[in-house]
């Protein structure tokens, strides 16, 4: 609460009443709170922009800030395809389109009714100058890649407002201009608005820098059931860290929505997570530096253990103890045992994470015998609570009673505990690397009690346990699920039904 002498906002008397919201400006009554709230409401935030000398302009927390607070609502300044993607969206409304083009511009429509629509409209007169229209069946990733670029070009021309805030986010010109990304945006957008959609109301530094912008300030964005990249004024704003202490959902009018997963002390920064929590220091920090031209100094990524996780910990060959890295800010720092002096280089590392990323990602994910055998190829590889073993055990703990391959009917006393353990200890997990009211912490939690109620059922019909001893773990599933629905609550596929026809599927699964 805020303390000392304070005015009223409004008439300037003494006041002692503030804002619930942003507990930042005053009040002495409630009638001058409704007087002032017209002006105030543009100002009413529990964070403010300020400048870091490393990070740049970043949200600090105003107030002690609670878990599950909303943090800001806040509609796009722009959305369009993604840089890269293998599904074409309808650049009318951003369903994935199918064969059907502009008679315009002949680019991807998914039908008459989107010809008009709002997002084409300005870009489809520029778009039909070009002679031959590129391929666009999903073969060229980056097929679209410059439609988004043009449209935040148009904006020069058309919302001059928007361009500005646009044109004022980081845009890393300098990195991109040296880095491995030039050519790439010289050949995929600059050289294909120049010279095939003849743009010429731009030059090259001007298309590269709107280039940096989207890749230095995009959030992906779930619309119409494909993903597309957005530009958020305010929320762009927000540093990065591995351990972030919000989440953001998007609505189905695109406005986004970010909430506090755990409490935000004032005077600290509100976070987001760039890259992805299930990804280990080494991806991350390629991916940090690749995309967003800054490498994470986060605790997490100073520390080998990533935070006592040992989600990048292998195992040592000679006796079995943990291996990590002996300074994981350096991609080229050795890796030694715990135990033993056995060391394994850098390039080793880096070879065998490679060899064993490709086998997961060629794997049946919906073959439960696929990812229990990868599993147990590498229990002597990798530490159990390694990166690749947590994707497993996660996929695993997904399919188990949800996929026609893995019935909960079907399944053997083994993985209906493995379902419950598993979720258990990526519970632990969750609480250390995405902690709080995080979506992978509900939809674990979700699993959790779904397993807990399946392996009471089990191990009821096989007199294992009693009608008593049952009731036990119904009443933990019951509370379990409690909390699922509370953090679940907040993702929009969730709310509107989608958390009842999953308790219904695995209520019908489970005859209860
Ligand atoms: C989306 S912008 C954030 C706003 C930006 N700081 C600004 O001033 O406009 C992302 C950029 O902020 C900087 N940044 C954000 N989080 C950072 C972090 N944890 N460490 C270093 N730089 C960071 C990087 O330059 C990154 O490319």
């Amino acid at each position: 609460m805020p303390e000392g002498k304070n005015s009223c906002e409004v008439c300037r008397k003494a006041a002692k009443q503030f804002c619930s919201s942003c507990k930042a400006v005053f009040y002495c009554s409630k009638e001058c709170q409704k007087r002032g709230w017209k002006e105030h409401k543009n100002n009413c935030r529990c964070f403010s922009i300020q400048v870091h000398p490393k990070y740049g302009r970043l949200l600090i927390a105003t107030r002690d800030i609670k878990a599950g607070e909303v943090l800001l609502k806040e509609s796009p300044l722009l959305v369009g395809p993604k840089e890269k993607s293998s599904a074409i969206v309808c650049l009318g409304c951003h369903r994935a389109a199918r064969d059907y083009r502009c008679i315009r511009c002949h680019y991807p429509l998914c039908g008459p009714q989107c010809q008009t629509a709002k997002y084409h409209k300005d870009e489809c007169e520029v778009l039909s100058r070009v002679e031959v229209p590129p391929e666009f069946n999903g073969a060229s990733q980056s097929a679209l890649s410059h439609v988004t670029v043009l449209r935040v070009l148009l904006t020069q021309k058309f919302d001059h407002k928007t361009w500005q805030l646009i044109s004022d986010m980081q845009d890393h010109f300098a990195e991109i201009k040296r880095g491995d990304l030039y050519r790439y945006f010289m050949t995929n957008v600059v050289d294909f608005l120049m010279k095939v959609v003849h743009y010429e109301e731009a030059d090259e530094a001007t298309i590269l820098r709107v280039c940096g912008i989207l890749m230095t300030n995009s959030f992906e964005v779930k619309h119409n059931g494909s993903r597309v990249r957005g530009l958020y004024h305010t929320a762009s704003k927000m540093a990065h860290s591995c351990v972030a202490n919000t989440k953001h959902v998007f609505e189905d009018d695109l406005t986004g929505v970010f909430i506090a997963t755990q409490p935000i002390t004032k005077g600290t920064p509100i976070t987001v997570n760039y890259s992805q929590v299930l990804w280990n220091t080494m991806a991350r920090r390629q991916h940090l530096k690749m995309l967003k031209f800054f490498l994470c100094e986060c605790p997490r990524c100073c520390d080998a253990t990533e935070l006592g996780t040992h989600f990048s910990t292998l195992l040592c060959d000679e006796c079995g103890s943990s291996v990590v890295s002996r300074n994981p800010l350096d991609l080229d720092a050795p890796w030694s045992c715990s135990k033993c002096p056995h060391v394994i280089s850098a390039k080793q590392v880096r070879w065998g994470d490679a060899v064993l990323y490709k086998e997961l990602r060629e794997l049946d994910k919906s073959s439960p015998r696929a990812l229990e055998n990868f599993l147990e190829k590498y229990k002597k590889t990798l530490h159990s609570q390694h990166r690749f073993f947590v994707e497993a055990k996660y996929g695993l703990v997904k399919l188990y009673g949800n996929s026609p391959n893995c019935r909960f009917r079907d399944m053997s006393r083994t993985q209906l505990e493995n379902k419950v353990n598993w979720s258990r200890s990526l519970l632990d997990l969750s609480a250390v690397l995405d902690p709080g009211l995080s979506l992978l912490r509900g939809s674990l939690l979700f699993e959790l009690q779904a397993g807990i109620v399946a392996l009471a059922k089990h191990l009821l019909s096989n007199d294992i346990i009693t009608t008593e001893g049952a009731k036990d773990y119904m009443k933990e599933a019951a509370e379990v699920l409690q909390e699922a629905t509370a953090i679940l609550n907040h993702e929009p596929d969730m709310r509107d039904g989608g958390l009842n026809e999953r308790l219904s599927y695995i209520a019908q699964e489970l005859e209860i």
